[in-house]
């Protein structure tokens, strides 16, 4: 488990992060979202050692991320938005990097790679931005560690792979790990997320599980007549509209539209899941 409390941080004089308190759980895959610049790398820089907070606190399993314990490093994996390596091969790579993750498969590692359409042979100096990003979302997922932040996943990947992606994380989640991906690409994660956290102006301002959010906002096409609607915008098919959700059924989640929702009218929002355990404002 993750838990952070109240954690702030600030560039020399810029706040960043405000009082973030949260939970990541294994067996789940979280998303972050949040506007350019909200503090989502930062975050993730903070949760896996990178970054000091400079109030509040943050453990992941037990472990103060600052200080980069051995078996903390072991149990996380960072894959930033933009990845730099050095002038070796991948096999090269592998030998050299794979030893410090205990769990490391190579089978994993390949069949992810064969998924991205990339050979185990290539010098890494040869790939293009795209292909460098997936070999390190190949070596990422075969590296098997309980904690797995990702930063923007998908930015950079063809259709094709972004489609190998949505396909690839399913396999790798189980009971013993936690993902947590930051990216602006939401409909690359529909129906892979099992939670969503929204981040606005350095604070949390929305945290719930896929699950109570099916079950409390209703994603439609029409309301129901004297629905009170939270958010309501136009599109191809006529207006789509969110309410809360009385049908008694889970609705579709469009994370798009619960974005938007959330940035525009998040307070009424959240207030509808006050009875539930994810409550952020
Ligand atoms: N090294 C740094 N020094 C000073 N300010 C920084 C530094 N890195 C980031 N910032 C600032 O901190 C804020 C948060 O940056 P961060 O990269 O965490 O945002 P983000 O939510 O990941 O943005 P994006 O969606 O654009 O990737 C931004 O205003 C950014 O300009």
């Amino acid at each position: 488990m993750i838990a952070l409390k109240e954690v702030s941080f600030t560039y020399n004089k810029t706040r960043v992060l405000e009082g973030v308190t949260e939970v990541f759980n294994p067996g789940q895959i979280y998303g972050l979202l949040g506007d350019n610049g909200v503090g989502k790398t930062t975050l993730l820089k903070l949760m896996t050692g990178l970054l000091f907070p400079q109030a509040g606190t943050i453990t992941v399993q037990g472990s103060v991320p600052q200080y980069r314990h051995p078996s903390f490093l072991r149990s996380v994996f960072f894959v930033p938005d933009t990845a730099f390596f050095p002038g070796i091969t991948i096999a090269q790579y592998v030998e050299g990097y794979a030893p410090f993750y205990p769990q490391f498969s190579k089978k994993q590692f390949i069949h992810c790679l064969t998924a991205f359409n990339i050979g185990y042979d290539n010098d890494i100096e040869a790939l293009s931005f795209g292909q460098k990003k997936k070999l390190l979302l190949s070596f990422a997922l075969a590296a098997n560690t309980p904690y797995l932040f990702l930063d923007e996943p998908t930015n950079g990947l063809d259709i094709l792979s972004r489609a190998a992606f949505k396909e690839l994380l399913p396999g790798y989640i189980d009971e013993t790990k936690c993902v947590i991906i930051s990216t602006h690409q939401v409909n690359d994660l529909s129906n892979l997320l099992d939670h969503v956290s929204i981040l606005r102006k350095g604070r949390l301002i929305f945290s719930q599980s896929i699950e109570a959010i099916s079950r409390q906002l209703l994603f439609g096409n029409e309301a129901a007549p004297g629905a009170e609607i939270l958010f309501a915008e136009d599109n191809l098919r006529g207006r789509a509209t969110l309410t809360g959700n009385n049908s008694g059924y889970p609705s579709g989640v469009n994370l798009e539209m619960l974005y938007k929702a959330v940035m525009t009218n998040g307070e009424k929002i959240n207030q509808l899941f006050a009875h539930t355990q994810n409550i952020a404002i």
